[in-house]
């Protein structure tokens, strides 16, 4: 029985399953035009009504993704991986969530632990990009999760709801309404080591009952937690049917388009 509050299930509970596609720092922009196409195409529309279908290049593909989704009208989202808390100015190498938002762009990744390890960001950073990205009318996916030897302590949980409350602080319940959080366990992350479907669920469960602490329960059940880690088409059912699962982010099998298309055909909605 789902822990968190309120236990609805997502099958019932009027969130839109979303499959989200990271692909990290891969396919250049040629290569990004045919994997959407691919997907786009293969995917029935009435299956696109029922499953939120997202892509995330990196920041160099997003104009041709951009022109491909609007000329042809394809019924799918994309966003970034990575936005600046800063809002212009002398930040080399960052990207602004106005020149996001200028692309396009309807979700940015936020807090993603390859950031959080390679470029050492912490909760207080994260929480300046998930406002950051509000600002400019994007939707964050924030991505908390524990390294293998939280897990092994058994201090998942704790570090994961202080992970969440500390990246997003100052965030109003209003603002929380449209968040997407992804519940990432560090060690299943290309690594094709899957949380089991229970265990993701124990954790987005868990997240949802913190959430509820932070904004209410009506704002907490409407949010879409996702699990991210070695998902992929033969795995994804089973995690999706979780009742506080709603969807995926995933890595290394969203650059493969059947295989992407199968995670979204395993979603329970579609
Ligand atoms: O953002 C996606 C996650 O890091 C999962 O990556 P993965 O599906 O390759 O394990």
């Amino acid at each position: 029985m789902a822990k968190g509050a309120p236990a609805r299930g997502s099958a019932g509970s009027g969130r839109r399953t979303l499959v989200a596609g990271n692909w990290k720092m891969n396919l250049n922009h040629l290569e990004a035009i045919a994997l959407v196409q691919k997907v786009a195409f293969d995917l029935k529309p009435a299956e696109l009504e029922k499953v939120e279908v997202v892509f995330l290049p990196p920041f160099t593909d997003l104009r041709s993704v951009q022109t491909l989704v609007d000329g042809d009208k394809l019924a799918v989202g994309y966003g970034g991986q990575d936005l600046s808390p800063h809002g212009s100015g002398a930040y080399t190498g960052d990207i602004s969530g106005t020149m996001l938002s200028r692309l396009g762009c309807s979700y940015v990744v936020v807090g993603h632990s390859e950031r959080r390890t390679y470029h050492h960001e912490d909760d207080a950073l994260v929480a300046s990009k998930v406002l950051a990205a509000y600002k400019h009318g994007i939707t964050p996916i924030l991505c908390v999760g524990e390294h293998e030897d939280v897990r092994a302590a058994g201090n998942h949980v704790e570090h994961v709801l202080t992970q969440l409350e500390g990246s997003l602080a100052g965030v109003s319940a209003e603002q929380a309404a449209t968040l997407v959080v992804a519940y990432e366990p560090v060690w299943a992350i290309g690594t094709g080591r899957t949380a089991s479907a229970q265990d993701a669920q124990d954790m987005c469960s868990a997240v949802r009952g913190q959430l509820s602490k932070l904004f209410g329960d009506s704002v907490a059940s409407g949010i879409r937690v996702l699990y991210g880690g070695s998902v992929k088409a033969a795995n994804a059912a089973e995690l999706f049917t979780m009742p506080d699962v709603d969807g995926g982010l995933v890595g290394g099998a969203s650059l493969v388009a059947e295989e992407f298309v199968g995670i979204v055909r395993a979603s329970p909605a579609a």
